[in-house]
């Protein structure tokens, strides 16, 4: 159900938004490039962005979250959180480092070991999510407000889908809370046989940037609802909704420790977390390489568990009797959603040799549709980039597209002259080989490769060191079937993207990750499991 309200919704704001070109807020002139392979419209250079929009919120949280207290950093020290539509700084907010995070791991050691939490009723621990979840509902337009601050995104994709989630996300896992239990087993012998599902411990946990406060839910709910204590760091560009969140936690009655909030930065608080001794249990979201940074810090230490949700070069595929137009449309939103920051982006569109040249047109076409401007303005599709350093990185393999010899046929340049914006960029004659056909470019860039047969979508789909997720899009369901058990992917989405719902576990599979958050699975990573054998006296039954 709220998978569907997610696509469709999302699907209904793409088509109807109103754009740049219908507002007369950008020119286009028909230019071919001295290179002579900018190959169709572009952008105007002259297209501007307008004077940001004053955010209806104050920033009122800034400081640590421990013990159920908001503290400064014991070093005192703090750092900027900045406006991605103009470089300038929302707030300065407490940096965290080893020594806070060794006060915020002594509380959630404590509320673990000593405090209520493992140690309450199940039903209590569920009640609590209950109330988080509807005081989250009812601060929605507060929260939504500074997670576009902070990071860029559409007010109304924050406001509309993205909160509406994390209190969904909670309920979902208020739900858990209760029904978590072992087994009895038939084992040989005259012996009683049960497993005890215990939660692990006090549960690291680091999140990124381009969903904040999604992120975090997807990770407190099932460390939370298995009676896990939680110490969570924030990604450095976007630590505001989390802390608005925390105020909101004492009001939700969970005790104090149970649930700790550390801003700062990976190698001063995130490493940290990830290398004490005494944390049980580490779960990471971002890029692979920081995800290996992670896997070694726990190997090196306690050998703690560890959860991993990296990165992708996701294949989105349109076979030959694929609805072409909502595949045009499906695939534009598949890459350019939230500016292309997304882990499971479809960033490799494969099309069909025989429908190739009628699909480019249209996502040419659509692509210059996009209504690129400042997020809080009703109808804006796409904002800016989070920062300078995504931006640069985007831009590099822009020109690494074009240097390679992939026609660029619309975009491929920034848009205005502040803050982090950047055309919708198409390239088509993207061949395997190029690099941006084979890295995570997390922007607002679509690769359109074409391919031959099924055989030949599946070679190439899965020779990727990568394998998050993957589109397909058949009217076949012999192809279907096919493609969906060939693909090496922790999901498929057929006829559909982006389709998410609490009960949907997500994750990858080869360096894309290791584990499944969200529905049943997710569980799993936060439990462990204890078997008790008690010899039987004169049993009636074995
Ligand atoms: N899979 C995803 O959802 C996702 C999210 C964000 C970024 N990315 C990818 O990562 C690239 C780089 O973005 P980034 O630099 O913000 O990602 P990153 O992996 O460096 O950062 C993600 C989180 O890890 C923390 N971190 C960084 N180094 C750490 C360390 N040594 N120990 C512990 N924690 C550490 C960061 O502070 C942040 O909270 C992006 O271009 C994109 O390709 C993927």
């Amino acid at each position: 159900m709220a998978a569907r309200v997610f696509t469709s919704r999302l699907s209904r704001s793409l088509t109807s938004s109103s754009h740049l070109l219908s507002r007369g807020l950008i020119i286009v002139d028909k230019q071919k490039s001295h290179l002579g392979r900018i190959a169709a419209y572009q952008y105007s250079t002259a297209a501007a962005i307008e004077e940001p929009i004053k955010p209806a919120v104050n920033v009122e949280h800034t400081k640590l979250f421990i013990n159920g207290q908001f503290v400064d950093a014991a070093s005192g020290k703090t750092f900027p959180t900045l406006d991605p539509r103009t470089g300038e700084v929302i707030a300065h907010v407490a940096e965290g480092d080893a020594e806070d995070i060794n006060r915020a791991v002594a509380a959630a050691r404590k509320a673990f070991d000593e405090g209520p939490w493992p140690k309450m009723n199940a039903y209590e621990r569920s009640k609590i999510f209950v109330r988080l979840a509807d005081l989250i509902e009812k601060h929605n337009d507060q929260i939504a407000t500074l997670e576009t601050w902070d990071t860029g995104k559409p007010y109304e994709q924050a406001a509309k889908i993205e909160v509406p989630m994390v209190v969904r996300l909670l309920r979902y896992y208020a739900g858990w809370a209760d029904k978590i239990h072992g087994m009895t087993i038939p084992a040989d012998g005259p012996y009683h046989v049960q497993t005890l599902h215990e939660p692990i411990g006090v549960a690291g946990q680091i999140i990124p940037w381009n969903f904040p406060l999604l992120m975090f839910s997807w990770k407190i709910g099932p460390a939370l609802a298995c009676g896990n204590t939680v110490v969570l760091k924030t990604a450095e560009q976007t630590p505001l909704s989390a802390f608005y969140v925390a105020h909101l936690l004492q009001e939700a009655g969970l005790p104090e420790g149970v649930l700790n909030i550390i801003s700062g930065f990976g190698p001063t608080a995130g490493a940290p977390l990830c290398s004490h001794m005494d944390v049980d249990k580490l779960a990471f979201t971002g890029s692979t390489d920081t995800g290996k940074a992670i896997l070694s810090l726990a190997a090196k230490s306690n050998l703690k568990p560890v959860t991993l949700e990296l990165g992708g070069k996701s294949p989105f595929i349109v076979c030959e009797d694929a609805d072409i137009d909502t595949a045009v449309e499906q695939a534009h939103f598949a890459l350019f959603f939230n500016q292309g920051q997304c882990c499971c982006a479809g960033s490799r569109t494969f099309v069909h040799e025989k429908v190739y040249d009628e699909f480019l047109e249209k996502a040419k076409a659509r692509a210059l549709k996009r209504t690129v401007g400042d997020p809080f303005k009703s109808g804006t599709e796409q904002g800016p980039q989070i920062d300078s350093k995504q931006f640069d990185k985007i831009m590099n393999y822009i020109r690494s597209g074009i240097d390679s010899g992939a026609t660029l046929e619309t975009g491929g340049e920034r848009l205005g002259e502040r803050g982090y914006y950047i055309k919708p960029t198409v390239f088509s004659n993207v061949k395997d080989d190029m690099l941006i056909a084979q890295d995570e470019i997390f922007g607002p860039v679509q690769s359109i490769l074409k391919f031959k047969d099924v055989d030949d979508v599946i070679r190439r789909a899965n020779n990727s060191r990568y394998g998050l997720a993957a589109g397909v899009f058949t009217q076949n369901i012999d192809t279907a079937n096919t493609l969906t058990r060939a693909l090496r992917v922790g999901t498929v989405w057929v006829n559909c993207f982006d389709t998410f719902d609490a009960t949907i576990p997500f994750g990858g599979y080869k360096m894309s990750g290791h584990g499944r958050e969200k529905g049943e699975y997710s569980l799993k990573n936060y439990l462990q499991v204890k078997a008790v054998v008690t010899p039987l006296k004169n049993p009636a039954w074995l």
